[in-house]
């Protein structure tokens, strides 16, 4: 990790790490369209078990890297609730379901 001699240079490391977290999300994004390829019902593209595995190995991750989990869960909670919904549609749109 850089040791910055300057706030401005901070915020410089933190926009270059905003728009990597940024794509990493599109780029998961477009794995989760996909998914919706391979599953045959909503119930399979909802998959809870999945979706409680997911959360429980970030927070691990969380953990072992000594990130706050709740924030981690919180985040991630988020972040599957909008690419369930928008797999579902992905789902209805080309299941004509
Ligand atoms: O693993 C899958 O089957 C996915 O579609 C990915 C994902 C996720 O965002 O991690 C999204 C929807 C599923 O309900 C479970 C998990």
């Amino acid at each position: 990790m850089k040791e910055c001699k300057t706030l401005q240079e901070v915020r410089e490391e933190i926009d270059k790490i905003d728009d990597e977290l940024v794509e990493l999300i599109a780029k998961r994004n477009r794995y989760i369209h996909q998914a919706a390829s391979f599953k045959n019902s909503i119930e399979e593209v909802k998959d809870e078990d999945r979706i409680d595995a997911v959360k429980q190995r970030v927070r691990a991750k969380a953990i072992e890297l000594d990130v706050s989990p709740n924030m981690i869960s919180e985040l991630f909670t988020k972040m599957i609730d909008e690419m369930v919904e928008s797999e579902i549609a992905q789902f209805r749109d080309t299941t004509n379901f």
